[in-house]
């Protein structure tokens, strides 16, 4: 058996498209949509991620701001610059790249972030929004999980789900989605015990671990969906899931490509909620 490639760029496009066409209109109407990125590190992967948001934001006609504090910030710089931001009425999202300098916890800095600005679900409150069933944009990640999954078709109501990582940004956010859609979610990490058990017992499993190639063959029933939202760099500046995908390949049903899964649809889905807190200041006058 060869698995189905569940591609993320078609779904992206349609998604870029969308959020071009309601960043025209909010720019028309005198608002053009704007996201700010708070970037307080010299870390590479991080600023190859900043690139590839401002590209994107660049052609779907939403402007991005890079703020670089400096890989010296303190707790307090960081935190005022995201309180300015939250008062600034011509930023409608605010994101903070991490990782942030030693001692700077992510959590703590998120909480900063005013709600409805926060277009990738980083502030604690925006979590606990999201698992209480209150409006609140969820990580653009976790997002791309449900929706690529949604674009291809795949049911989830009621259906064992394997989700593998339980970190705010993706793990933990991603097993409220997919809860919400009533899939059967087991939550596993670094202590799980037999974690290929785990995952062999789901109809669908998604690796979010940071581990390139953990998720092998005999993770994965036959027949299964597999969604790789792992993006490890590799020595030759290229991208490599958390799933072996040429093992994993023979004995899944189907599986997210890495380059061209998840990724692609982040980034788009990232910008599609920028136009949404835009529009929203809007239609509050
Ligand atoms: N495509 C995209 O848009 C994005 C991709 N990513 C990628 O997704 C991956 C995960 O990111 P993120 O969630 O931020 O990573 P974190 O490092 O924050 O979390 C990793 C999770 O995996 C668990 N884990 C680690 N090792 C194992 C193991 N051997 N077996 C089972 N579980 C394990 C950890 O367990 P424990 O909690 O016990 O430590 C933790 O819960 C990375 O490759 C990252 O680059 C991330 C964000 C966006
Ligand atoms: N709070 C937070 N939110 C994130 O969303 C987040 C993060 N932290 N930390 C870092 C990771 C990494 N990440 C990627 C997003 C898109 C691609 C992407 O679009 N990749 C393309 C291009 C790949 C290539 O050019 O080789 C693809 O997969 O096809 C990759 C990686 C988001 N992250």
């Amino acid at each position: 058996m060869t698995a189905t490639a569940l591609s993320g760029k078609e779904l992206a496009t349609e998604i870029r498209a969308e959020t071009a066409a309601r960043a025209a209109e909010l720019t028309a109407a005198g608002r053009p949509p704007t996201l700010a990125v708070v970037v307080a590190t010299a870390d590479e992967s991080s600023a190859w991620y900043v690139r590839s948001i401002a590209r994107a934001a660049e052609k779907a006609g939403v402007h991005c701001d890079v703020i670089d504090v400096g890989p010296h910030a303190a707790a307090a710089g960081i935190a005022g610059t995201l309180v300015r931001l939250n008062a600034d009425d011509a930023v409608h999202g605010v994101i903070l790249q991490t990782p942030l300098p030693e001692g700077v916890n992510a959590q703590e800095m998120a909480l900063a972030i005013d709600v409805g600005k926060d277009v990738d679900g980083a502030n604690p409150a925006s979590l606990g929004r999201l698992a209480a069933g209150l409006p609140a944009f969820a990580p653009a990640t976790a997002q791309a999980v449900v929706a690529i999954l949604d674009h291809h078709g795949i049911e989830l109501s009621g259906r064992p789900v394997a989700m593998v990582g339980r970190s705010t940004v993706v793990g933990k956010p991603a097993a409220h989605l997919l809860l919400d859609r009533n899939a059967t979610v087991t939550i596993c990490h670094s202590r799980t015990r037999d974690l290929a058990a785990v995952t062999r017992a789901a109809e669908v499993v998604v690796a979010a671990v940071g581990r390139a190639g953990l998720i092998t063959a005999e993770y994965v029933s036959p027949g299964a969906v597999v969604v790789d939202v792992g993006t490890n760099p590799t020595g030759d500046g290229g991208l490599a899931g958390d799933v072996d995908a040429a093992s994993v390949g023979a004995v899944a049903a189907a599986l997210t490509p890495v380059p061209g899964g998840v990724g692609p649809v982040t980034t788009a889905l990232l910008l599609s909620h920028t136009v949404q807190a835009a529009a929203r200041v809007r239609a509050g006058g």
